[in-house]
């Protein structure tokens, strides 16, 4: 079956202060894809996905949302569809409950029942395994934990507008700062999140650590010096003679790869 394209870069960069981070990038992502970004540190990863969420301009190239041209940032009007953003720190509302935080833009923005949005807080909470925790605060919960409430408040959508379903969820780095236990959860739950109805079959995820990238990505693309370098299926991992790909996964200091103390 044909890939639909829901996002496409093109000829995409970005530099701060001068300094240019992405170099003229060409990337698509397809609806269904689990695709994952790995690269040294500071290579314009998360920026990536914050351009790819609207939230930074480009400032060369252009950005497609299902083949229409993005103009500007999110905040500068109509989106096609519902990109959702699950940031590298959980960051919860520490002063408001579970139920609050998850629930915050419906409460804020929208015209449904307190009771209802409380029930839509709920199911979202079961689907990442969190029954019941709805009147706790975000200090009463581990970190895994709270990494789980933001891919709740990620996903929750009001059910009177189709529209606000996200379409795509951009990850980044879930299971930094976690235990290997604790990492296997939310790379689990990642998967299942693709597949589960109320979940989103599309997602694009920032990701250093090896099990995630394993477990989580049907496709990968490397990215250095301001270009994707390599891109992949998983299982291409360990048999790439691409030199940067080997030096990155074999932790070695020695490549290609040169690292800023
Ligand atoms: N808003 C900004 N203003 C200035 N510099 C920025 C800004 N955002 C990112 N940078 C710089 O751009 C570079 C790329 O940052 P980015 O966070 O995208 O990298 P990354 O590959 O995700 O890194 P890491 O793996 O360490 O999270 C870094 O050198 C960072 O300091």
């Amino acid at each position: 079956m044909e890939k639909e394209p829901l996002i496409e870069l093109r000829g995409v960069s970005k530099a701060f202060g001068g300094y240019p981070i992405l170099d003229e990038i060409d990337l698509t992502i397809y609806r269904g894809e689990a695709l994952v970004i790995i690269g040294p540190s500071g290579t314009g990863k998360s920026t990536i996905l914050r351009l790819v969420a609207g939230l930074l301009p480009v400032d060369a190239g252009e950005v497609y949302i299902k083949g229409k041209r993005r103009k500007g940032i999110i905040e500068d009007g109509h989106q096609p569809m519902r990109i959702a953003l699950v940031f590298q720190q959980a960051a919860l509302f520490d002063s408001l409950t579970v139920d609050e935080n998850v629930g915050f833009f419906l409460y804020e923005h929208s015209k449904l029942p307190r009771n209802r949005i409380r029930e839509l807080v709920e199911a979202k909470l079961a689907m990442v395994g969190l029954q019941g925790m709805s009147d706790r605060y975000p200090s009463q919960l581990s970190g895994g934990m709270r990494k789980r409430v933001s891919f709740a408040r990620a996903l929750i959508a009001n059910p009177d507008n189709p529209l606000d379903d996200p379409e795509i969820v951009l990850y980044d780095e879930p299971t930094a700062g976690l235990d290997p236990i604790s990492s296997t959860v939310i790379e689990d739950l990642v998967r299942r999140l693709q597949n589960a109805s109320g979940g989103c079959d599309t997602y694009v995820m920032v990701s250093h650590q090896d099990s995630t990238i394993r477990r989580t990505a049907d496709r990968v693309i490397f990215l250095y010096g301001g270009k994707i370098q390599w891109e992949g299926k998983v299982d291409e991992i360990d048999n790439t003679t691409n030199p940067i790909v080997r030096q990155f996964f074999s932790a070695s200091v020695k490549g290609p790869i040169r690292m800023i103390d």
